[in-house]
């Protein structure tokens, strides 16, 4: 299976490394020093499982061209540039999956109800993914990782639970969804298909939107900012807020909420929202924290927790100019 990674960062770096170890006619679309150093020294994952490095093919989506499969693991500001970028990629058969946190572009397709169909223009401005992609190519992904970019082409990987979930936005089960998530089980990411993705998103979200505004404050990866107690109460009121935001939405999942906090309290790891922060790159605000809240608003869910530390965390993204709100 030919499949191609579109932005090798921390993440897709990752995804890439493991495709190619499964034995997947791998590549990847990357930029500057992390594309010169792949292209020069190969790929190097650093995990718990041991360091691996793999040669794949990398440059950019004209260099590459048709795939069988494209997986877009950049940040949420990126998306306009994968937009522009990824048609030499598409050939009539292609199926372009996203996985990446937070609430996707496509949220609303083949969802159903009321809401049907809804547009999300804080993460696709001018529907540019969707004329680019359409939603009939589209899986939707969710990952659990925890990775650093360490130095160009290397992505230190923090712990060994490492997943992603593959999900048609219909929530049937297809044999595409089915054949990407074989080729990363091959190369020892468990690669797994839900019949229930904006569960699973929002069962990731609530991570990354519970914890993430608390760490851009403190400054400090989750398990130190964990550590305070009073920190941990509020977070896991803000973690409550989110599920009940979920099943408001049609979405509700059970999680063993002190189980959770124990786990991330052993993360060194620092969100990779707030590693933007620290590198000076754009934040995924829209994704993560402020279209969750918008959906919170459509739900009618009173979020007071979430709605302070997004308020806050919003600020100090916009006063280290890497986040802006959309115009209008
Ligand atoms: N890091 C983590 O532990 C986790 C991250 N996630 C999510 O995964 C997604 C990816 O995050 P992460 O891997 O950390 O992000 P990174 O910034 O490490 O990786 C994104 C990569 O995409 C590249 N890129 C962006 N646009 C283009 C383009 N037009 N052409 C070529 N390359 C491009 C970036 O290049 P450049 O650096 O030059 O911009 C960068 O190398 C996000 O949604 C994040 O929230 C989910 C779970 C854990
Ligand atoms: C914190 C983590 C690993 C979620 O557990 C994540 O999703 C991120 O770094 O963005």
């Amino acid at each position: 299976m030919k499949i191609c990674v579109f932005g090798a960062g921390a993440i897709g770096g990752h995804v890439a490394a493991r495709l190619a170890l499964g034995g997947a006619e791998t590549s990847v679309v990357a930029r500057g020093a992390q594309l010169a150093a792949i292209q020069r020294e190969g790929l190097t994952i650093e995990a718990p499982d041991g360091t691996r490095t793999v040669r794949v093919a990398a440059g950019s989506a004209a260099e590459l061209g048709p795939q069988d499969a494209v997986i877009v693991t950049v940040k949420a500001p990126s998306l306009p540039q994968v937009a522009e970028a990824i048609a030499p990629l598409l050939g009539p058969e292609t199926t372009v999956a996203f996985v990446m946190n937070g609430i996707p572009w496509w949220y609303f397709d083949r969802h159903g109800g009321p809401l049907e169909g809804r547009r999300l223009p804080a993460i696709d401005p001018g529907d540019r993914l969707r004329e680019a992609v359409g939603i009939g190519r589209t899986l939707g992904g969710v990952v659990y990782s925890a990775c650093t970019v360490t130095s160009p082409g290397v992505i230190k990987v923090e712990h060994a639970n490492n997943r992603v979930i593959l999900g048609e936005l219909d929530g049937s089960v297809s044999p595409r969804a089915q054949a990407i998530a074989g080729a990363l089980s091959r190369g020892g990411i468990s690669g797994e298909v839900t019949d229930a993705i904006r569960r699973e998103v929002w069962a990731k979200l609530m991570g990354n939107l519970s914890q993430g505004p608390f760490t851009i404050l403190s400054r400090q990866g989750i398990g130190g900012t964990l550590a305070d107690p009073t920190v941990r109460t509020a977070i896991l009121r803000a973690m409550r807020e989110s599920m009940a935001v979920a099943a408001a939405l049609g979405h509700p999942f059970e999680y063993d909420l002190e189980k959770r906090v124990a786990s991330s309290s052993r993360l060194a790891h620092k969100p990779s929202i707030l590693q933007d922060l620290e590198l000076g790159r754009p934040m995924e605000v829209e994704a993560l924290f402020r279209t969750p809240l918008e959906l919170a608003r459509m739900a009618g869910v009173e979020t007071p927790t979430l709605d302070l530390s997004v308020a806050l965390a919003t600020q100090a993204a916009t006063a280290a100019g890497l986040y802006a709100p959309p115009a209008g």
